[in-house]
């Protein structure tokens, strides 16, 4: 394993019958740093969130986290080795309270179902104290310790993301990946949310995020993944990758989400980049 990383990927690809999603990418993670994947749309970013977490199976390739190989493992299995994830779309419980949605983020993501955590079986009992703990810290972590009584449903926009990213940190993760994190957020939201980020990473936290908005990926991240058609085309810092022809090229020709790279530095300042709620 090469020195400083957390995460190791070498000739990674998966086919979804004729179609390459993922195509032999080779990339390593910085650990205690922050790495962006961008990529046009189709280009790959989820599909290879997938794989690493293990809810998809690679027709090729290794996945190796902290020296231990991955690849075969099962999602909980790599969620208990210390890799969790967001999704997409918040996959929250609004009705329920803020203390509720980070209890049900531990049970599901270590031992028990999503319906052993709603029903309340037995086994969920045994674990609940253990829970209670666990989702308390990562409250705690994201800034909602103070209103982990109120229904997550009452919360604003950037309140729920911090209860879907709550619910990943609940299961005490060394690698943290964040899908679309900033997706519908405003700009004061996304600087909010950056700087929270920020915070985990300088407690100690792995990142690794797939995001459109520019001004925060510029803003914020150490190293950029590049993928298209499946491919790694580059790796490097903002700077050196927002120079790249290859992926000025991708941009550019592919047309993805707002279209160019931003500039280093352009934290929040995104104009069009989801400016609503
Ligand atoms: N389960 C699946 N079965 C078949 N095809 C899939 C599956 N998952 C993804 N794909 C395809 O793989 C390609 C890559 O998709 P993926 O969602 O990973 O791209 P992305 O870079 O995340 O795109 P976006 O930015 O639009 O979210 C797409 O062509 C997509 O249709």
């Amino acid at each position: 394993m090469p020195e400083g990383s957390i995460l190791d990927v070498e000739g990674l690809g998966i086919r979804f019958g004729g179609l390459h999603a993922v195509r032999d990418v080779t990339t390593r993670l910085p650990a205690g740093r922050i790495t962006a994947i961008i990529g046009p749309n189709g280009a790959g970013k989820s599909t290879f969130f997938n794989l690493i977490s293990g809810f998809y199976q690679p027709t090729s390739g290794r996945i190796r986290f902290q020296g231990e190989d991955i690849t075969r493992l099962k999602a909980h299995q790599v969620v208990g080795r210390g890799v969790a994830r967001t999704f997409q779309t918040t996959t929250i419980y609004k009705e329920l309270s803020v203390l509720d949605n980070a209890m049900i983020g531990h049970r599901v993501r270590t031992r028990a179902g999503l319906w052993d955590a709603l029903l309340r079986t037995g086994r969920e009992r045994r674990d609940e104290a253990e829970s209670r703990d666990g989702a308390m810290r990562a409250l705690e972590r994201v800034g909602l310790a103070g209103q982990a009584g109120r229904p997550a449903g009452a919360l604003t926009q950037e309140g729920q993301k911090r209860v879907g990213i709550a619910m990943a940190l609940s299961s005490d993760p060394r690698l943290l990946l964040l899908d679309e994190p900033a997706a519908g957020m405003n700009p004061e939201e996304t600087v909010n949310l950056m700087g929270l980020i920020r915070e985990l990473v300088s407690e100690g936290l792995t990142v690794a995020l797939v995001e459109h908005k520019m001004s925060l990926v510029m803003g914020l991240a150490d190293e950029i993944v590049v993928l298209h058609h499946g491919q790694k085309i580059a790796q490097g810092t903002p700077g050196a990758v927002s120079r790249d022809p290859a992926v000025i090229e991708a941009y550019l020709g592919g047309h993805a989400h707002g279209g160019q790279m931003g500039q280093p530095g352009a934290a929040g300042a995104g104009a069009g980049e989801g400016a609503h709620a």
